[in-house]
C-alpha cells in the first residue's frame, strides 16, 4: 500500500521509518524538507507539499506539533485540501482538540475524502518498535482499510466513534500524565533535599502499588539531569492546556491539572520547552533555591 507521511519530528520520523522497515511504500514531506532526507536513504519518496503527497497516496497520515500546525498542513496553500476527494483517506495523528479535529473532518469530507483522527499514546520509543497505542474515531471504513498500517505502528488499536471523542481519550491521558509527572518531580527533590537517596526511592516506589513504566523509565534519567527529549514539555505543555479547555466545557473542576500547567508553563519560560517533559523537575528545584 502507498501511505503518505506528513511531519518527521520524533514521532513522524520513527513511524515513517517503521512503515519502510515493514514493507510499505511510503512518501514523505516535512515542512523543513531536509528532514526527508534519512528517509529516502532507506528508500522513502519526497513530496515537495501535502497535496503532492495525497495525490500520489491512497492514505496519507500527519503527526505535527500541535493544532495550528495540523489546520495549517490542510487548509494552507498546497495543502492535503487541494487533493483530497472520494478515492483517499486522511488520518490525523497529532495530539489536537476536538474543535480542530472536527474541522479537519469536515473540510476532507466535504470534499469526500474520508477522515479518521488517531492520536497515540507511548513516545519515542515505542513509535520505534511500533508499540504505540492508537485512539482513533470517525470514519469506520477507513479505520478498518488501515488496521494493517495501525498493526505495524502500535500494539494496540481503539475505534472509539465518533470524531472527536479520540482527541478527547488522548487529551485526559495526557492529563494524567502530566499530573502525574508534577508529582513525581516534587517527590524526587523532596527525597534529596530531606537527605534520602533518591535512587531509593525510585527502587521503593517500583516495588508498590504506585509502580509504572513512566517513573521507571525517566527516573534514572532525571537523577542525572538528563532530558534528552522523547516528548517535548512544550507538547506536554499543550496536552494540559487542551485538556482544561475540556474541563471548562464540561464543567469538571481539575485543580491539579491546573497546577501541573502552571508547572509546565513556568518550565516553558525558562527555555525547557524543547526538553523532554521531564525537565519540568527543574521548576521544583528553582522553587527551592529560591526560598
Ligand atoms: N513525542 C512524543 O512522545 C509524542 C508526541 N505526540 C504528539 O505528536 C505530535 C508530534 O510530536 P513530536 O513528533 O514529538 O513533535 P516534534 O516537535 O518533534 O515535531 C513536530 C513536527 O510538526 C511540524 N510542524 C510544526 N509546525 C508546523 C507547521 N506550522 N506546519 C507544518 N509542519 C509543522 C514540524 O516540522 P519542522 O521539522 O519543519 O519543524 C515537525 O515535523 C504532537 O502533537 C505531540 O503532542 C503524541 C504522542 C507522543
Ligand atoms: O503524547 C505523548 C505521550 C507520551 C507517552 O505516552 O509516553
Amino acid at each position: 500500500m502507498d501511505v503518505g507521511f506528513l511531519g518527521l519530528g520524533i514521532m513522524g520520523k520513527a513511524m515513517s521509518m517503521n512503515l519502510l522497515k515493514n514493507g510499505f511504500k511510503v512518501t514523505v514531506w516535512n515542512r523543513t524538507l531536509s528532514k526527508c532526507n534519512e528517509l529516502v536513504a532507506h528508500g522513502a519518496s519526497v513530496g515537495q507539499t501535502p497535496a503532492e503527497v495525497v495525490k500520489k497516496c491512497k492514505i496519507t497520515i500527519a503527526i505535527l506539533s500541535d493544532p495550528a500546525a495540523a489546520l495549517s498542513v490542510v487548509f494552507d496553500k498546497d495543502g492535503v485540501l487541494e487533493e483530497i476527494c472520494s478515492s483517499k483517506g486522511y488520518i490525523d495523528m497529532s495530539t489536537v482538540d476536538p474543535e480542530t479535529s472536527c474541522k479537519i473532518s469536515e473540510a476532507i469530507t466535504s470534499k469526500g475524502g474520508h477522515f479518521l483522527e488517531a492520536p497515540v499514546s507511548g513516545s519515542k520509543q515505542p513509535a520505534e518498535t511500533g508499540q504505540l497505542v492508537i485512539l482513533a474515531a470517525g470514519e469506520k471504513a477507513l479505520y478498518e482499510e488501515a488496521v494493517p498500517v495501525f498493526d505495524v505502528l502500535g500494539k494496540k488499536s481503539f475505534f472509539l466513534g465518533q470524531i472527536g471523542n479520540g482527541a478527547k481519550m488522548k487529551l485526559v491521558v495526557n492529563m494524567i500524565m502530566g499530573s502525574m509527572m508534577n508529582a513525581f518531580s516534587e517527590g524526587l527533590v523532596l527525597a534529596e533535599r530531606s537527605g534520602l537517596n533518591p535512587h531509593n526511592l525510585l527502587d521503593v516506589l517500583d516495588l508498590g502499588g504506585i509502580a509504572n513504566p513512566m517513573f521507571r523509565g525517566k527516573g534514572p534519567a532525571m537523577l542525572q539531569d538528563n532530558y534528552s527529549p522523547a516528548f517535548p514539555l512544550k507538547h506536554q505543555q499543550k496536552d494540559v492546556r487542551l485538556a482544561l479547555a475540556l474541563g471548562d466545557e464540561n464543567a469538571v473542576s481539575m485543580p491539579v491539572a491546573a497546577a501541573a500547567n502552571e508547572a509546565f508553563k513556568k518550565a516553558r519560560n525558562m527555555g525547557l520547552g524543547d526538553l523532554d517533559f521531564s525537565a519540568v523537575v527543574e521548576t521544583v528545584k528553582v522553587l527551592k533555591h529560591s526560598s
